[in-house]
């Protein structure tokens, strides 16, 4: 039996079981065994080139975002118009077939855009070239899921479907669950709040799975079995931001554009017109959360011009040094710094303070 066709067995199984008290943890063992053949299945192998071989570019700039849709929804045609390299665009199905590179300037920041091939359903087990550009997605810091709004809205779950299955959790953060691996003394659970998805025995079923049979699970959130399995598999997991761009508005009437507005984290825009693209690129930033650092040299005024600009999470005071030059730390003495991250104007700070957007600092040196 492939790994494909296990997966089609448990899922199955999964359809015709009945959701209850009895039936609870055996389901949840089910979604255990079916995380682990999803994981077998994306796991590159040297022969099959899973991850993205031929797909994947040198990335440039402080972020890089990536456009996932179905064919022709106007992918390249948004490349093209955001940061002015030609991505070949056309009426036909499948015009890009490889990783086209180009780059936005934004508040100073270089953000790199992946423009990718089309997807189809199926993608995420193998169909077209599906794996290889959702693995390069899974590698942005910022996913575009591109939609025609001619198409059915149904197209936006298919394609959350198929990022899912590959490990992408989109617009979410990691469950607040801490699994502590010890010697002995079987599984214990503790929650900050009622538990209302899971119960004890479920997680059980599903760390004997994962062959983990001492372990301290503190859960803090109401979390559900998908959660549990999430952060047992955090390595094959990625949490990325995700931009609904509803393009080709130019194609609808008002009224339904005005529907169009209260769809979650979506962005209505025209990229033949460059309708409402300004909007998308504010969205982008936002969610991006990308921190500009002024520096200003002592006694002068600090270049407002070029900013370093750090991602969130590699923003303390060390990677701001690194971000310059790899030598500064062995002369570092102290930073003084103004602005959002401190609480006097100007506050000195060490290597790992974390720094705020907009930030203004002086290192002093040894
Ligand atoms: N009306 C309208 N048509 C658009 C818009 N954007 C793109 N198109 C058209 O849609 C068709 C497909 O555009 P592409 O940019 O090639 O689409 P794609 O998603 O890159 O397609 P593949 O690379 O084949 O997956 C072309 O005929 C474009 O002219 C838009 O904003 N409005
Ligand atoms: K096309
Ligand atoms: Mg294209």
């Amino acid at each position: 039996m492939t790994t494909v066709d296990k997966i089609a067995n448990i899922e199955r199984e999964m359809s015709i079981t009945q959701k209850n008290k009895a039936t609870s943890s055996h389901l949840g063992l089910l979604k255990a065994k079916l995380a682990k053949l999803k994981r077998e299945l994306l796991t590159p192998t040297t022969s099959g080139g899973g991850a993205g071989v031929g797909f994947d570019v040198a990335r440039t700039g402080v972020a890089s975002c990536g456009f996932i849709g179905f064919p022709s929804v106007g992918k390249s045609t948004l490349m093209s118009r955001l940061t002015g390299q030609h991505s070949e665009a056309a009426a036909y199905e499948f015009t890009t077939l490889t990783t086209v590179p180009g780059q936005v300037v934004y508040n100073g920041a270089k953000i790199q855009m992946l423009d990718l091939p089309g997807i189809i359903q199926g993608a995420k087990d193998g169909k077209g070239r599906g794996r290889q550009v959702i693995a390069v997605a899974k590698t942005c810091h910022l996913i575009f899921i591109v939609l025609d709004v001619n198409k059915p809205l149904t197209d936006k779950r298919v394609i959350e479907a198929e990022l899912e299955g590959f490990g992408i959790r989109v617009n979410k953060s990691p469950p607040n669950i801490k699994i502590t691996k010890k010697d002995k003394g079987g599984i214990s659970v503790t929650s900050t709040q009622p538990l209302t998805h899971i119960d004890n025995d479920e997680v059980r079923a599903v760390m004997l799975e994962y062959k983990m049979s001492n372990a301290d699970i503190a859960i803090r959130c109401d979390a559900t079995v998908d959660d549990l399995i999430d952060v047992i598999e955090a390595k094959s997991r990625s949490y990325i931001p995700v931009i609904y761009a509803l393009n080709k508005i130019d194609a609808i009437s008002i009224e339904e554009l005005d529907l169009l507005y209260r769809i979650p984290d979506a962005c209505p825009i025209s990229s033949e017109h460059g309708w409402n693209v300004d909007e998308l690129m504010e969205q982008m930033w936002d969610k991006l959360k990308l921190k500009r650092i002024y520096t200003k040299p002592k006694g002068r005024m600090p270049d407002y011009s070029a900013p370093v600009v750090l991602r969130e999470g590699r923003n303390t005071v060390e990677d701001f040094c690194n971000a310059i030059h790899k030598t500064i730390i062995e002369d570092f003495r102290v930073a003084v710094v103004y602005g959002r991250s401190v609480k006097h104007q100007p506050q000195r700070v060490g290597l790992s303070h974390v720094l705020e957007d907009e930030d203004i600092i002086t290192i002093v040196k040894k």
